[in-house]
């Protein structure tokens, strides 16, 4: 409950704020739409979201940040602009030791910024009774007990709303994103990619943690089927489960790996060249091959791999990656075939733009 020395002003503000904020439908947006609401909030004009991702415990942090800026009318305006951060290995000590602390008590903490008269504060997010990450701002005071209950609650909220949205978009059986959330989220990732192709500090702009290029693969399972039929669906969904594990390894947290259908799953990676981009999958392809499959012993995997150009629409590029496969699949499995190079090669035909099989 709101205690009754919240300022009247904030209440239909906060009720607002929060009315949008559930009316998302997608996780990012959601995070995005939370620090929007509490930064003005706490008169603070930064603010990051660190969530730990279930599956590979990797920390993605989402930092929110307002700039004054005079315009050439002699307005001073606000601007916003959000970044993302898929590497963890460049989070402040300051803060780590903060997020430490958070972690070990269960509670909100304080810390003095050592540089600084400001104050890093970092609240706990709940998923479940489990931490799954931490709301960070820095203030030049301490939080007052009307604050606190509203940080709580407003984070209460998200938490449980994030919780609904991501059960829609995680695939049941093996817990990675699903084909619904490649789909809702397919135009907002080509955006950052596109975006981050472009020079760093860009107005409005997420930046993914990337060396250089975006590439899109997309693995079956070969003779699938007779798995199925020798084993049965028991073990057939075994074998998915723990091909997904076996892949998840072998990937970096920033990629991200979508089970698109069956025995089909979809793959966005960044790598510095297709040279860089194949040794990757070929490593993926490996780790499948040399594991022994309970009962069912060896089983392998295809790729179709294509270059994610940001100027080309993704259901094209999804469309070409698949292509590959196809050709990976025809000419013997358990291989990974480069749509570029089989164009290149003259074994595929040039894109012909229009026309996409997967949607
Ligand atoms: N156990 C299990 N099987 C599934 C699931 N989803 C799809 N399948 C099965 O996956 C099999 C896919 O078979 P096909 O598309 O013929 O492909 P394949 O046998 O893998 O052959 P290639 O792809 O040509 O190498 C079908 O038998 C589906 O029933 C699932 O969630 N669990």
């Amino acid at each position: 409950m709101i205690p009754s020395d919240t300022p009247k002003m904030q209440m239909p503000s906060l009720l607002s704020k929060l009315g949008k904020m559930t009316s998302i439908r997608d996780t990012a947006m959601l995070e995005q739409s939370l620090l929007k609401t509490l930064c003005p909030m706490l008169g603070v004009l930064d603010s990051s979201l660190y969530r730990i991702d279930d599956l590979t415990s990797a920390m993605r942090v989402l930092h929110h940040h307002h700039s004054r800026v005079v315009e050439s009318d002699g307005m001073a305006r606000l601007v916003e602009r959000n970044e993302e951060v898929f590497n963890d290995a460049n989070i402040e000590p300051e803060v780590r030791a903060l997020l430490d602390n958070v972690r070990l008590l269960g509670k909100p903490c304080t810390r003095k910024r050592t540089q600084a008269q400001d104050l890093l504060v970092a609240y706990p997010l709940f998923g479940g009774r489990e931490i799954c990450g931490y709301f960070v701002f820095t203030r030049d005071r301490e939080v007052t007990l009307t604050e606190d209950a509203i940080i709580k609650g407003v984070l209460e909220v998200y938490a449980n709303y994030y919780d609904l949205l991501d059960v829609s978009q995680r695939d049941r059986l093996t817990g990675l994103l699903n084909r619904q959330a490649l789909e809702n989220s397919f135009d907002r990732i080509w955006s950052i990619l596109s975006r981050s192709e472009q020079p760093s500090g860009a107005p409005d702009g997420r930046r993914v943690h990337a060396p250089s290029s975006h590439w899109i693969a997309v693995v079956d399972v070969d003779h699938f089927k007779k798995v199925n039929d020798t084993y049965g669906h028991v073990v057939g969904d075994e074998v998915l489960l723990l091909i997904s594990r076996l892949m998840m390894s072998a990937l970096r947290a920033s990629d991200l790996l979508f089970r698109y259908g069956g025995e089909e799953f979809v793959l966005l990676f960044s790598a510095k060249d297709s040279q860089d981009a194949m040794a990757i999958l070929e490593r993926l392809r490996l780790t499948v091959e040399q594991h022994v499959f309970p009962q069912v012993g060896r089983t392998t995997i295809s790729i179709g791999l294509s270059h994610a150009d940001p100027n080309d629409l993704p259901q094209e590029v999804l469309a070409w990656a698949d292509r590959a496969l196809y050709q990976a699949k025809e000419t013997g499995r358990n291989r990974v075939c480069d749509y570029q190079a089989l164009v290149s090669q003259g074994e595929v035909d040039a894109p012909s733009y229009g026309g996409s099989e997967l949607f």
